[in-house]
């Protein structure tokens, strides 16, 4: 395993993962990963490697990098579905996936039915849903809010419909640990929020989240801890509003993003807004106050 001490020089609260106490309660962690590393092939170049951090229940840990930098392949390590070439997932309670692809396939299921197989781990090959399973479908199809559909065909709803009844199926399953691949990418604002409220309130529950997100705002908003991909080596975990700076998501998405705190309903809360640059429509009412230098990956501390 190489040690976490050879990573770059992280800001001063992103602590390294081998430093960071394992919880402040004092509890065993839910998830705790070290030294992970992950190639497809070994022509293939490595998508993360010495990776550390761990989960505690109650926690939301948001993970966000540029596309194609390897945070589903991440997911799939934590859920058992790829093999780590290298390092350790110690992980207590069944993990429940909600997939980033939402297409319906052939599938003619029905919400109900859909929702339900998130039951089939308590059930043995070919034993009938039992009425305590059809209840956890129900009670997570009423916390999501999807089970007005119940009876419609899955394959009949939006992307974003879907991606509302997966959740409510890994919610049925019962798991202490749900892992979600860009669980709001197909969502209206409205229900990015019940989406938000919901995991929110599992984690309020004593379960542990782990999501991909690629809207900072979202991280900033639940999540007291982020994993930001800096690059292939390194791959940065910390304190989210320590983590996730103006510079270093400019130097990691290659725009200008600043980090203002603004006054909302609910409370001042740090949000980021990236400048888009030159596409900016000519009339904009608010004209540029200053030009942003974007700092590059290797400038980062
Ligand atoms: N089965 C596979 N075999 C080989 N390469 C793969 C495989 N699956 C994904 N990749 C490659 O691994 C890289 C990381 O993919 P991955 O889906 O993990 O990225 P990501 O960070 O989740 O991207 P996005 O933000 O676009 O969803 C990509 O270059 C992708 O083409």
């Amino acid at each position: 395993m190489t040690a976490v001490s050879a990573l770059p020089t992280a800001p001063a609260a992103v602590v390294p993962a081998a430093t960071v106490p394992a919880s402040a309660a004092g509890t065993e962690p839910l998830m705790s990963v070290s030294g992970l590393g992950f190639r497809y092939s070994r022509l293939r170049p490595w998508l993360f490697r010495n990776l550390e951090f761990s989960l505690e229940r109650g926690e939301i840990l948001s993970i966000l990098g540029p596309n194609a930098r390897g945070k589903t392949t991440l997911l799939k390590c934590l859920s058992g579905l790829l093999k780590p070439r290298e390092g350790q997932i110690d992980c207590g309670p069944a993990v429940g996936y909600v997939p980033q692809d939402h297409g319906a396939g052939g599938a003619s299921f029905t919400v109900a039915e859909m929702v339900l197989m998130g039951r089939s781990r308590h059930l043995h090959a070919f034993q009938t849903p039992r009425r305590e399973d059809h209840e956890a479908a129900d009670a997570a199809m009423e916390r999501i809010g999807v089970a007005d559909w119940a009876q419609r065909n899955y394959s009949e709803l939006s992307g974003g419909q879907r991606q509302l009844v997966l959740i409510a199926r890994a919610v049925a399953s019962g798991s202490e640990l749900l892992i979600l691949d860009e669980p709001a990418s197909a969502l209206d604002l409205h229900n990015q929020s019940r989406v938000l409220t919901v995991l929110s309130g599992l984690a309020a529950d004593g379960m542990g989240v782990i999501m991909t997100t690629h809207h900072p705002d979202h991280a900033l908003h639940v999540s007291r801890n982020a994993l930001l991909f800096v690059g292939s080596d390194d791959t940065r975990w910390g304190p989210t509003e320590e983590l996730l700076t103006g510079s270093a998501l400019s130097a990691v998405y290659g725009l200008p993003i600043c980090t203002p705190t603004v006054g909302t309903v609910s409370g001042d809360r740090v949000i980021a807004v990236p400048d888009f640059g030159p596409s900016c429509r000519a009339d904009c009412p608010v004209p540029p106050r200053s030009v942003h230098s974007i700092p590059l990956r290797k400038d980062l501390p």
